[in-house]
C-alpha cells in the first residue's frame, strides 16, 4: 500500500489548546520524540506569531533528526498588500523551514465577513501568498481553511480557490476541517469532487468538535488523501484535533499504509504519555490504543474469553502499540479475574480450588462496602496471600494516635502522631509529627518500622485520593482512601475504607508498607 504522509502539528495547533504551552527547549524535545517515533512533517509554530516560535526554529537547526521535515505555519498575505512586504510571509522564509505551510480562506462567509475582502481579491492573496513562496521555499503546503463547510456553502467558489493554489505550484493541498462539524459520511462526495478538480496530492486537516476528528481523517484517505494532519493525544484547539495516537495505528494495522516501521509503532504510548507529562497533563486512560485502560478487561465473561484467545475482545494486538492487557478485579469479577491476577503475581491458584471462589465472594463484599481493587492492585494482591495463608507477619500495628491542634487564629495547624508497632517479640514506640493527620501518622508509621525494616525508607507517598461514598440506608457516610505509593522500581496502589478518614488513610499506609516488603522479598527470591 502507498505512504502516508503524517504531518504533526502539536506544536503549533496542539499549543493552541487551553492549557497547553511549550516552553523551547520543551519543543526541541517534543521534536526529536516525534522524529524518533517516525513523524514525516513537524510544524514546529507560527514564526510570525511570537519571539518563542521564531527562536524554535532558530534552535532547531542545531538538531540532527533523522528523517523528519521541519514546517513553520502562517497565513496568506494581508489584504493591501504584496508578498514581499506583508511581515508574516518574509518571517516564514527568515525562518528558513523545509515545508512552508500557510492558510487561505475557501469559505466565501469568511471571505466577506473575517477578512471583509471582495471574493475575486481572496483568490489573488491566496494564489500569489502560495507562488511567491514557492519560490523561496523548497516546499509549500496550502492550508484550505473550512474547506468542507465552504464547499457546503458554496462549492464553486471553494473548487475556485483550490485552483488558485494549484495554479501557484503547491505540493499539497490540505482539506480542513476547521470546526470539526463535518461528519464521514459527507467526505466522499466532496472529496471525489474536488478530485475531479485538483491534481495536487490532497490531505486532511480535522477538528474534534463533532467527536469525528480520527474518522473524518481516516474517510479522507479511504477518499485519496495521502497526506494526514494531526496531533498526539489530539491536542488542540477547542476540543482538539486528530489524535494521530489513533491515526497512526489504524492506517499502519488496518488500512496496511506504510507510515512508520513496527518499531517505531511499539513505541506509540510511551510517546503518548511523554507527550502528556511534557504538557504537565494527566493521561487520558480510556484513550483507545495507548490509554491504559485500552486493553484493560473489566467483566468476568470478557476476562474468561481473552484467556482462551486475547482477539475475543481486543481489536488489535496491545504489544504493538507498545500496551498491555489488563485485567482488573471488582464486582464485576468472575473466577477468571482472579485466576489471572494470580498469575501476575506469581501465586499458585487452581480454577477448583474453593479458594478462588472465596476470594471472589471476599472482593464482592469489600467493594459492597466501598472497597475499590482497580487502582489499588497492591491491596488485592495482600488479600489474596492472606487468604491463601502465604503473608508473612511481618509487623502489628497495636495502637495510634494523632492530634491536630491550633491555639490561636495566626498560626498554622499542626499534627502530631504516636504509634506503637510490634516485631517480632519487640515493641517499638514512637512520635512524629507533619503537614497533616495523615502526613504525621506516615511519618510515626515509617519510624517505628524503619530500624526493623530499613528498606522501607525508599518508600515514597507519590499521590492521595479521598472520596466519600454516600450514606446507605440506616448507615454513615464512608470515606475511601487510595494511596499511590512507589520505589526506586515501581509503583503500586493500596486503599482503606472506614467511616473515619483518618482509620480509612491508615489502612491504606500500613497495605502500602507491607506491600513493599512482600514485594522485596519476593524479589530477594
Ligand atoms: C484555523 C487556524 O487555526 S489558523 C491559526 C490560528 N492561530 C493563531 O491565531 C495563533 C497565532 N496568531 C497570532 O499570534 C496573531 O493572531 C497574529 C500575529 C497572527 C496576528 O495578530 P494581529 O495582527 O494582531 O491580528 P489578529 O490576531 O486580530 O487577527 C486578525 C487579522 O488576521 C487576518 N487574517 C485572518 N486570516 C487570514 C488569512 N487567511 N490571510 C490573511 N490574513 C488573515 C484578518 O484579516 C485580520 O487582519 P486585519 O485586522 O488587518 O483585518
Ligand atoms: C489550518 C488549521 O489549523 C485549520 O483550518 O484548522
Amino acid at each position: 500500500m502507498s505512504l502516508i504522509q503524517l504531518y504533526d502539528t502539536t506544536l503549533r495547533d496542539g499549543t493552541q489548546a487551553e492549557d497547553i504551552s511549550f516552553l523551547v527547549a520543551d519543543k526541541i524535545r517534543v521534536a526529536e520524540k516525534l522524529d524518533e517515533l517516525g513523524i514525516h512533517y513537524i510544524e514546529g509554530g507560527w514564526p510570525g506569531s511570537n519571539p518563542k516560535d521564531i527562536s524554535f526554529f532558530r534552535e532547531i537547526k542545531k538538531v540532527r533528526l533523522t528523517q523528519a521535515k521541519v514546517a513553520a505555519f502562517g497565513s496568506t498575505r494581508r489584504a493591501k498588500t504584496t508578498p514581499d512586504k506583508d511581515n508574516n510571509i518574509r518571517t516564514l522564509i527568515q525562518a528558513e523551514p523545509d515545508t512552508v505551510t500557510i492558510f487561505g480562506k475557501t469559505w466565501d462567509f469568511h471571505v466577506r465577513e473575517a477578512l471583509r475582502i471582495s471574493l475575486e481579491e481572496n483568490l489573488e492573496l491566496i494564489n500569489d501568498s502560495l507562488a511567491y513562496l514557492k519560490n523561496h521555499v523548497g516546499e509549500v503546503v496550502y492550508d484550505a481553511e473550512h474547506f468542507f463547510d465552504g464547499y457546503k456553502a458554496n462549492p464553486d467558489y471553494a473548487l475556485q480557490t483550490l485552483k488558485a493554489a494549484e495554479a501557484a505550484g503547491v505540493d499539497c493541498i490540505v482539506l480542513c476541517d476547521t470546526n470539526g462539524g463535518t461528519l464521514p459520511h459527507e467526505i466522499p462526495a466532496i472529496m471525489e469532487k474536488v478530485r475531479a478538480t485538483v491534481a495536487t496530492p490532497l490531505g486532511i486537516h480535522a477538528h474534534n468538535d463533532s467527536e469525528c476528528a480520527v474518522a473524518n481523517s481516516l474517510m479522507a484517505v479511504a477518499c485519496g488523501a495521502v497526506h494526514v494532519q494531526g496531533t498526539i493525544n489530539g491536542f488542540g484547539e477547542r476540543c482538539g484535533n486528530a489524535n494521530l495516537c489513533s491515526i497512526i495505528p489504524a492506517l499502519k494495522l488496518k488500512f496496511g499504509h506504510e507510515c512508520i516501521s513496527d518499531e517505531q509503532l511499539k513505541t506509540l504510548r510511551i510517546l503518548s504519555r511523554t507527550i502528556y507529562e511534557m504538557a504537565n497533563l494527566i493521561p487520558n486512560k480510556h484513550q483507545p490504543y495507548v490509554g491504559n485502560s485500552a486493553f484493560a478487561h473489566k467483566g468476568g465473561v470478557h476476562v474468561s474469553a481473552i484467556q482462551r484467545h486475547p482477539e475475543t475482545y481486543e481489536h488489535i494486538r496491545p504489544e504493538l502499540v507498545g500496551n498491555v492487557t489488563r485485567v482488573l478485579v471488582s464486582d464485576l469479577s468472575g473466577r477468571s479475574n482472579i485466576l489471572a491476577k494470580a498469575e501476575q503475581f506469581n501465586i499458585n491458584l487452581d480454577s477448583k480450588d474453593p479458594l478462588t471462589q472465596e476470594i471472589l465472594e471476599n472482593i464482592k463484599d469489600l467493594e459492597n462496602r466501598g472497597f475499590q481493587f482497580e487502582g489499588a492492585e497492591a491491596s488485592f494482591e495482600l488479600l489474596m496471600r492472606r487468604a491463601l495463608g502465604t503473608l508473612r507477619h511481618y509487623f502489628s500495628v497495636i495502637g495510634f494516635r494523632v492530634i491536630d491542634s491550633k491555639r490561636h487564629e495566626e498560626e498554622k495547624p499542626s499534627s502530631e502522631a504516636t504509634v506503637q508497632v510490634k516485631v517480632g517479640g519487640r515493641i517499638e514506640h514512637t512520635a512524629a509529627e507533619g503537614n497533616g493527620p495523615v502526613n504525621a501518622l506516615d511519618h510515626a508509621l515509617r519510624k517505628a518500622l524503619e530500624s526493623f525494616y530499613p528498606q522501607l525508607r525508599d518508600v515514597r507517598l507519590f499521590d492521595y485520593k479521598v472520596r466519600v461514598l454516600p450514606a446507605g440506608k440506616g448507615t454513615a457516610s464512608m470515606t475511601r482512601v487510595l494511596i499511590e505509593s512507589g520505589d526506586k522500581t515501581s509503583r503500586w496502589g493500596t486503599v482503606g475504607v472506614s467511616d473515619n478518614i483518618i482509620d480509612a488513610s491508615y489502612q491504606a499506609l500500613v497495605d502500602a508498607l507491607l506491600y513493599k516488603l512482600v514485594k522485596d522479598q519476593e524479589q530477594a527470591g
